[in-house]
């Protein structure tokens, strides 16, 4: 069975008293998970460290970061590179967030230098992709899509595939209120299952967590987790707040 994720992606919220406070609520009513299913949280890099001390220890529920250097080390002004995530404490890195790539202007060929610092850092990979509303307007939502993450992991080999999660987050419902029906979700999951398997066969592409992000809240969380390719959630606005996130924790009992 394939790993079933929730992660949180606090994006530039809360100081650290805030972080630390968010991170004690969740832990208290965190449910006891089964072995395939597990809680990120990425928080800034000011945070990393804080969250990383509360979660020692804990299982299924791992530190994550928003970001990574797509260079090694050295003189990189105001980069974090994989190797010092991993050494706080990091085990999964968010790259290809559609805001790093249209307010940073990452590109398919950057990204693919991030995937390739984080893996060989043993990071996990949460890695996006989705389309603006002018493309699914137009229809081409699936080609969109495969060609982000043909260019950003398909460099890779199917044992390198075993550390990647995609998130499939449509950028008209990223902090909109507007979340992609449960139809829709399950169409371009199954879109990019099927990508992955005509790369890599049937047995990596099984095996790949495909999560859904953009407004998914504890009221639509299980309605969106029961389809089929769906496997969890990247959450923002509802992962600040420890209750709403508990609810969206709650509706992968499930799946
Ligand atoms: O961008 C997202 C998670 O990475 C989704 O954000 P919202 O849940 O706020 O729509």
């Amino acid at each position: 069975m394939r790993n079933k994720i929730v992660a949180a992606n606090w994006k530039m919220n809360l100081n650290l008293a805030e972080g630390k406070q968010l991170v004690e609520g969740i832990l208290a009513g965190l449910p006891a998970l089964e072995v395939h299913k597990h809680v990120v949280i990425a928080s800034s890099f000011v945070h990393i460290a804080q969250t990383a001390a509360q979660l020692a220890g804990k299982s299924n529920i791992h530190t994550g970061a928003q970001n990574c250097s797509t260079e090694t080390s050295g003189a990189y002004t105001g980069e974090v590179s994989a190797a010092m995530l991993k050494d706080a404490g990091v085990s999964y890195v968010i790259i290809g967030h559609s805001e790093r790539r249209e307010y940073f202007n990452e590109t398919n060929a950057m990204l693919a230098k991030k995937v390739n610092q984080a893996l060989a850092n043993g990071l996990h990979i949460l890695f996006c992709c989705g389309e603006a509303l002018e493309v699914r307007d137009a229809g081409t939502q699936n080609a969109h899509v495969e060609q982000q993450i043909k260019e950003g992991i398909f460099h890779l080999s199917a044992e390198q595939m075993k550390d990647i999660t995609i998130a499939y987050e449509p950028i008209w419902a990223i902090g909109t209120g507007r979340t992609a029906t449960s139809a829709q979700a399950q169409e371009i999951h199954a879109h990019i299952r099927s990508v992955v398997a005509a790369q890599y066969g049937a047995d990596v592409a099984n095996n790949v967590p495909i999560l859904y992000g953009g407004s998914c809240k504890p009221s639509n969380a299980a309605e969106l987790f029961a389809c089929p390719d769906v496997d969890g959630g990247l959450i923002g606005g509802a992962s600040l707040k420890a209750d709403e996130f508990l609810g969206i924790i709650e509706a992968m009992k499930n799946i």
